[in-house]
């Protein structure tokens, strides 16, 4: 699914009411009503106490035409504050004011220096400004947000929180509503996955409010969310008379005296998502624990590299690796092959620079933050950051796989990749080393470098879903690795 901006947002919206055709007032109507139907799934109770706050422009009539049909459904307990704080209205604002009139819901106008009342409702509609957004909120605009901030109320924005700019560059000082759910119209907006919108939103909705979604599937985007259906296209299911070479042998190249669980981990992740054959490359002292916990990954000491090397389809390096530059360096001197570089192997090439050359093209590097911030310099904002992944991915020709809440997956062609999968309760030591392992493997089955990261991205996120949903506050790694071959199994039952 791609993402749009707040430009191309507009362009679609004009050619939805052209050749709809639609009048743009009923196109409100109806994102309106989509708004409507879920906020009625999460305030189901028509005595919740609401109030609507609008701005003067279409987000400002989309909460008007809200508070209407709100009433219509029969919560009672409205009211309709109006921000005059510019001379402006738009069109469809006006005209639903008119409408709004002929109903008994209460309006207050606020003019500039205006005192505002203590809100007591229990729900605020946040409609005061969307995409729209074209500086950081000042004077009465910001005061009026602060002041829905301090109230005790839940806050549900239309569209996008007040003050958040939509597209992804969001300053560090950027003030917003600070919304609990966000009801957001046809595409979930760019900046929904930068942290740097965490304070702004705790969760978000997507609503089809019917725009002409040929047209935007036509609209250029670098930037595209993963989706079940992604998934879906890219994994193959398992044939009858497969075996284990078709599925590939992973190599991990991972482990230390103090950090061999980062090892087994994933090496355990590799085994669980398919690999025919998974070897590891451990320290000795490993070799008990290895035999242990996970019995059927082979060991192949360091020592056999060079020779046992073009047995492998694609390695993995890097989880627990710990100080081991040398095996590093010696590793990206033999044949080329898909690879994947994690954990202590970046923090090693972010020491000795001249090893970054020695990449291969399509190896896959997979940082969260700090690594990724050693490797090519600190960054002030998530924008300024992705910038720099797209860069370094196409002068290089690799693949960065940027881990966070939302990991975007970046390609040498520019590409970004928005991983949705994943939740809180994966946030432990360890969840990378899985990723990792769960990367190899999928390289090892023959899928691309790009098949392979965003496959991997969304089954991890997947397999710690399915642990969240049945009600695990905490997904430890090792049960992570466990699920995947459920979550994989979700989709064979998806095919069959
Ligand atoms: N296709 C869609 O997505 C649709 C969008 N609609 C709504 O239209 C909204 C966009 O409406 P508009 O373009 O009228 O814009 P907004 O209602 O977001 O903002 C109104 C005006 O406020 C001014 N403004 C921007 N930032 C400001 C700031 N920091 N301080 C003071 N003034 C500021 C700008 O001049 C802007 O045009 C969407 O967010 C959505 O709610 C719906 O009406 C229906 C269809
Ligand atoms: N809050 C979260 N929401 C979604 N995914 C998360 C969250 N926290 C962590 N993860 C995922 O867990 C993994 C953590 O990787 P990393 O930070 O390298 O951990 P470690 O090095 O300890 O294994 C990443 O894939 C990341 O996307
Ligand atoms: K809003």
């Amino acid at each position: 699914m791609n993402i749009i901006t707040a430009a191309q947002t507009r362009d679609a919206d004009r050619h939805t009411i052209e050749t709809d055709p639609i009048a743009s007032i009923d196109l409100m109507e109806r994102a309106s009503g989509t708004f409507v139907t879920v906020f009625m799934q999460l305030y189901p109770d028509r005595n919740t106490s609401i109030l609507v706050c609008c701005g003067t422009g279409n987000n400002g009539g989309d909460g008007l035409a809200i508070a209407r049909l709100l009433q219509a459904h029969g919560y009672d307990e409205i009211a309709v504050w109006i921000a005059r704080f510019s001379d402006r209205e738009s069109d469809d604002f006006s005209a639903n004011l008119a409408r709004l009139h002929n109903t008994p819901i209460p309006i207050t106008e606020f003019f500039p220096g205006d005192e505002l009342p203590v809100i007591h409702q229990a729900v605020v509609i946040d409609a005061l400004l969307g995409s729209g957004l074209n500086k950081p909120l000042t004077g009465d605009w910001l005061r009026l947000v602060q002041h829905i901030n301090e109230a005790a109320s839940r806050r549900v924005a239309v569209d996008i929180p007040t003050g958040l700019p939509p597209d992804g560059i969001i300053p560090e000082a950027q003030y917003t509503v600070y919304t609990h759910d966000v009801i957001s119209f046809q595409r979930p907006k760019l900046s929904f996955f930068f942290p740097e919108s965490a304070k702004a939103i705790e969760r978000f909705h997507v609503v089809d409010i019917g725009l002409d979604e040929s047209f935007i599937e036509r609209l250029p985007s670098d930037f595209s969310l993963i989706t079940a259906a992604d998934i879906q296209r890219i994994y193959h299911k398992r044939k009858p008379f497969t075996h284990k070479g078709t599925y590939g042998h992973a190599l991990l190249i991972a482990g230390d005296s103090r950090t061999m669980g980062a090892a087994l981990l994933s090496c355990g992740a590799s085994l669980y998502s398919g690999a025919g054959l998974t070897s590891a490359c451990i320290p000795p002292e490993g070799l008990v624990a290895l035999n242990t916990s996970h019995p059927e990954v082979m060991y192949c000491p360091a020592a056999d590299l060079p020779e046992a090397w073009d047995k492998f389809d694609a390695v993995g390096i890097g989880p627990g690796l710990g100080q081991r530059e040398k095996l590093l360096a010696e590793c990206l001197t033999y044949v080329a092959k898909p690879l994947v570089i994690d954990a202590d192997a970046i923090n090693l090439l972010a020491r000795a620079s001249p090893l970054m050359g020695r990449l291969p093209g399509q190896c896959i590097l997979t940082p969260h933050m700090k690594e990724f911030d050693r490797l090519f310099g600190t960054h002030r904002t998530w924008w300024d950051r992705l910038c720099t992944a797209r860069e370094q991915a196409e002068a290089r020709h690799i693949i960065l796989v940027l881990k966070n809440r939302y990991t975007f997956i970046v390609t040498p062609d520019g590409k970004v990749y928005i991983n949705p999968t994943g939740n809180p309760a994966m946030a432990s030591g360890g969840t990378g080393d899985v990723l990792t392992g769960m990367l190899t493997s999928f390289l090892a089955q023959h899928y691309t470098p790009e098949e392979a990261a965003i496959l991997a991205c969304y089954l991890h996120g997947a397999a710690g879903d399915l642990l969240a949903n049945e009600g695990m506050a905490v997904v430890p790694a090792g049960r992570l690795l466990e699920n995947i071959p459920r979550a994989i199994g979700t989709l064979n039952q998806q095919n069959s």
